[in-house]
C-alpha cells in the first residue's frame, strides 16, 4: 500500500473560539483518527496541497498552483514559522514530470505557507519536519480560478509520479488536502476590494505586528458574531458539502468538474474553492489506482467558520 490520502479543514479559529464541548470533543475525535491514520501508515513523504490566504501568494504573481523546491512557514495564527524539510531534488523532479504532462505548474526555491497549509502537519505531527514533505501551492482564494478540470488533471500528473517513479516504487507517499469545504470568512476579494485592501492583496508580505494582529482579531470577532447569529457571514451549506464528500467517496472524480468557482461562491462561499486541495490530493491518489474512503468526519461548525470535515483513504 504505497499510497494514501488524509484531507481536511483547517481553521485558525480552533484555538481562539470555543463551540459547545461536544462538538469540540467531536473534531478532536476526528483529528485522533487522522493521527492513527497517519501513524499507521508510516509515510516516508508527504505531498502537501495547501491554499495561501494572501500570506505567501499576493496579486503581484498568482500561479494556480506552485511546487516548492525549498519552503518556509510564516507563522500567521501561530502556525509553523520556520523552513520546511523539502527534499528538493523529487520536487525539481516532480515539476518536470507534471510540465511534460502539458500541465504548466511554476515553482518555487522560496516558498511561503501560511496556516492553510500547515495546519493538518501540524495536528497531525506537531512539527513540521518531521516528514519530508513537498508543499503544493493550488490556489483558492484568488480570481481567476482555473477550471476544477484541470485542477483534477494536475492532482493525477502529481500522482502518477509518485505512481510511476522507480525511486519511489516502495516509498510510502501521503497525499495531504487541506480546506474547504463551505466557508466565507472574511478574506478581501478583489472585485469588491478598499483601494487600502488592493493595496494588501498585492503587496501584503510580511505585515506588521499590528497588522498581522488586526487581521486575525478580525476573523476571531467575526466568528464569535456568526456563531452567536450576529454577523452578516454567508451560511455553511451542509447539503453541498456532503454533496462534495460523496463524490469523494464514489472515486467518480470527473464529477468534480461540474463545480463552477461562481456556483461554488453563491452556494458554498468565497473560500468554498479550497476544495481544490481536496480534488488535488484525491486526484492523485486515484492516480495510483482505485481507493477507499476509510474514515470520513463532517460537521457544519460556525465557531469554527466552516463545513468541517476529516477524511482519510487507502488504496484498495
Ligand atoms: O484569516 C484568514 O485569512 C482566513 C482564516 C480562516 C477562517 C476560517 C476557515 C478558514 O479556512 C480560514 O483560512
Ligand atoms: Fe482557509
Amino acid at each position: 500500500m504505497p499510497q494514501a490520502l488524509v484531507c481536511m479543514s483547517h481553521s485558525p479559529l480552533l484555538e481562539h473560539v470555543e463551540p459547545p464541548a461536544d462538538v469540540k470533543a467531536s473534531v478532536q475525535e476526528a483529528f485522533t483518527a487522522a493521527r492513527e491514520f497517519v501513524h499507521d501508515f508510516a509515510p516516508d513523504l508527504v505531498v502537501n496541497f495547501g491554499p495561501d490566504h494572501y500570506n505567501g501568494f499576493f496579486y503581484d504573481l498568482m500561479p494556480p498552483y506552485c511546487i516548492g523546491f525549498t519552503a518556509t512557514g510564516t507563522g500567521d495564527y501561530d502556525s509553523w514559522a520556520g523552513p520546511l524539510n523539502v527534499p528538493t531534488e523529487v520536487a525539481e523532479r516532480l515539476a518536470q514530470f507534471v510540465i511534460d504532462r502539458d500541465i504548466d505548474v511554476a515553482i518555487s526555491r522560496a516558498m511561503e505557507v501560511d496556516h492553510g497549509a500547515v495546519q493538518p502537519m501540524e495536528l497531525l505531527y506537531g512539527d513540521l519536519t518531521d516528514r519530508p514533505i513537498i508543499p503544493v501551492f493550488v490556489n483558492s482564494v484568488a480570481r481567476p480560478f482555473v477550471k476544477m478540470e484541470r485542477v483534477r488533471r494536475f492532482g493525477a500528473a502529481v500522482g502518477e509520479f509518485f505512481a510511476t517513479d522507480a525511486e519511489f516504487a516502495d516509498a510510502k507517499v501521503l497525499f495531504l488536502g487541506s480546506g474547504g469545504l463551505s466557508h466565507d470568512p472574511p478574506v478581501p476579494q478583489w472585485a469588491t476590494a478598499t483601494d487600502a485592501q488592493r493595496k494588501f492583496l498585492t503587496d501584503g508580505r510580511n505585515p506588521t505586528p499590528e497588522a498581522r494582529a488586526a487581521r486575525q482579531q478580525r476573523t476571531i470577532d467575526t466568528a464569535k458574531a456568526f456563531a452567536a447569529g450576529t454577523a452578516s457571514v454567508q451560511d455553511l451549506n451542509p447539503e453541498w458539502d456532503r454533496a462534495f464528500l460523496e463524490i469523494c467517496r464514489t472515486g467518480e472524480l470527473e464529477r468534480f468538474d461540474a463545480l463552477d468557482a461562481d456556483e461554488m461562491d453563491a452556494a458554498a462561499g468565497h473560500s468554498s474553492h479550497e476544495v481544490r486541495t481536496w480534488v488535488s490530493a484525491y486526484s492523485a491518489l486515484a492516480a495510483a489506482g482505485a481507493y477507499d474512503v476509510t474514515y470520513e468526519f463532517y460537521r457544519p461548525i460556525k465557531e469554527y467558520i466552516a463545513g468541517f470535515a476529516v477524511t482519510t483513504a487507502t488504496l484498495r
